[in-house]
């Protein structure tokens, strides 16, 4: 006991935040650090534990990161992700990023850190997912020369929470599949009158209900026959779980950007 990496939780009283602190709070490998919020946010000072719903754990929420932490796990906000993001370049302490939607500009910003520490930069913490998107490869590169051709299209479903459209997720998955067959059009949602379909395009479609924690299908659409490849989350630790692997996992690393099949053993 005593030499557990500390790690801060970045977005702490959020719908994840608060699943981080729990699941670092229990694992006995880790231990709770710091865990941050934005300036404005109403947590601030309130015992994270108590936020979480696990009772007091002994650890106030804060906008700055004043103590030592070994490893910070982020889901927040784009701008808290950059922010954070500077400050552990800055002072050298890996980061786990996880948060979506993000500008070309502010995912150039966030790579930088890996410049000077550790990163991981990834849509997915998932396991099922991270090994979805090695199946979904597989898939693109065995069907890139089928002779009819193959309609792709990408559906996800979340809460009716989640800010950004379509998911970080959703948008990977379309960049492994372009990647593999060669699509140039990415296209969200149809209507209108926008004529037969292209094989050039993937399509995307975000659905909002509810409290779905996240489900992503791939279709590979051809003549004669479809396959549908699913991967669905049934409750938020699935991403949890992973986040905690890729923390113990960037604080044996050296500076540099690391990927969530690095950390999984899937590459
Ligand atoms: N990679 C992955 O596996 C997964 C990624 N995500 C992504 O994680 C992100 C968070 O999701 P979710 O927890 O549902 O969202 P929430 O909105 O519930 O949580 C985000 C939290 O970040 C806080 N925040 C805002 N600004 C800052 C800041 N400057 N510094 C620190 N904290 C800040 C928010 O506070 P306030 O409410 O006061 O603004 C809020 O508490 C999203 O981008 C989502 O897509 C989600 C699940 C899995
Ligand atoms: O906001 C969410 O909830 C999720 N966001 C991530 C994304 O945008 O891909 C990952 C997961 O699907 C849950």
């Amino acid at each position: 006991m005593g030499d557990q990496p500390l790690v801060g939780v970045n977005g702490a009283s959020g719908r994840m935040g608060q699943r981080v602190a729990v699941l670092v709070y229990q694992d006995p490998d880790l231990k709770l650090g710091a865990a941050l919020e934005s300036e404005s946010s109403p947590a601030l000072g309130k015992d994270v534990g108590e936020v979480a719903g696990i009772g007091p754990v002994g650890l106030n929420i804060t906008s700055e990161l004043t103590d030592r932490v070994d490893v910070i796990i982020d889901f927040s906000l784009p701008a808290g992700l950059v922010k954070i993001a500077g400050v552990c370049a800055e002072r050298q302490i890996p980061l786990v990023a996880a948060t979506t939607g993000l500008t070309p500009e502010q995912r150039n910003e966030v790579l930088t850190a890996s410049q000077t520490t550790p990163l991981i930069l990834a849509p997915n913490m998932s396991v099922a997912v991270n090994l979805m998107m090695k199946l979904v490869r597989e898939a693109a590169h065995s069907l890139k020369n089928t002779p009819s051709g193959v309609d792709v299209e990408i559906i996800e479903r979340h809460h009716r929470f989640k800010e950004d459209a379509p998911s970080g997720t959703a948008l990977h998955f379309g960049e492994i599949i372009a990647d593999e067959m060669g699509q140039t059009e990415h296209v969200h949602g149809r209507e209108g009158r926008p004529g037969p379909r292209p094989v050039c395009e993937i399509g995307y479609h975000a659905l909002r209900t509810g409290d779905n924690v996240g489900e992503h299908t791939i279709v590979f659409g051809m003549m004669g026959e479809t396959i549908d490849l699913t991967v669905r989350g049934h409750t938020r630790d699935s991403y949890v779980y992973g986040a905690l692997m890729a923390a113990k996992y960037l604080t044996t690393q050296k500076a540099g950007l690391y990927t969530m099949a690095d950390v999984l053993g899937l590459n």
